[in-house]
């Protein structure tokens, strides 16, 4: 079998099918923003980026927030390739979390693992309020250990890729969601 670190970027949409489009993801955009800019009414608020998949959403979201924002980032890995593992952190926020309302911003909510241990660290880090959004949550039938408070579009029990999720390196900067068909 080819290693799939050496398949061209192409293979992987020749190998896929759109789950959402553009102007879906545009759509669910607009609501987390609806929804987010109701929910912290106008408080300022660090938003927390998780790197790498996470920097799509916070971009779009960014300019759709009309509140005072600071804007940090962690990293937090568990996947290799397509399969997740124990999670590695490479990078903790700089700012100071105390007393703050912090928005975590994610890619997709799939075991839930990466999520649950970043919200735990805002609240170890004395977070007065955390709230989650994820552009996605897969619909893969599994007790997560949470549920995010702000959910884009639920994506099938398939790898999903584009809008910040990579498939083996590739295409975060794709505008729409694109799911692998089976091997
Ligand atoms: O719900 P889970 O099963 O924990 O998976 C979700 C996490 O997996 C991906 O991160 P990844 O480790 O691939 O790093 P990346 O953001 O650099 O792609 C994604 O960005 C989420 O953070
Ligand atoms: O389906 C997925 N796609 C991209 N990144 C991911 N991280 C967890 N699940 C996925």
């Amino acid at each position: 079998m080819t290693d799939p670190h050496a398949q061209s970027p192409d293979h992987w949409l020749s190998q896929s099918d759109i789950v959402f489009s553009v102007a879906e993801v545009e759509q669910a955009l607009d609501r987390m923003a609806s929804v987010l800019q109701e929910k912290l009414s106008g408080q300022p608020v660090i938003l927390l980026c998780v790197m790498r998949g996470g920097v799509y959403l916070a971009g779009q979201l960014m300019h759709r927030l009309q509140l005072p924002a600071r804007l940090d980032y962690l990293q937090a890995n568990r996947y290799h390739g397509i399969t997740g593992s124990g999670i590695v952190w490479t990078k903790l926020p700089e700012l100071d979390l105390t007393g703050q309302t912090v928005v975590v911003l994610d890619d997709i909510l799939d075991e839930g693992i990466t999520l649950a241990e970043v919200v735990h660290h805002c609240q170890q880090a004395g977070a007065r309020e955390v709230v989650t959004a994820v552009l996605t949550e897969k619909d893969n039938g599994l007790e997560k250990p949470l549920q995010a408070d702000v959910i884009g579009l639920i994506v099938p029990n398939r790898y999903v890729f584009g809008c910040g999720m990579d498939v083996y390196g590739w295409w975060r900067n794709l505008p729409e969601i694109r799911a692998l068909r089976e091997a």
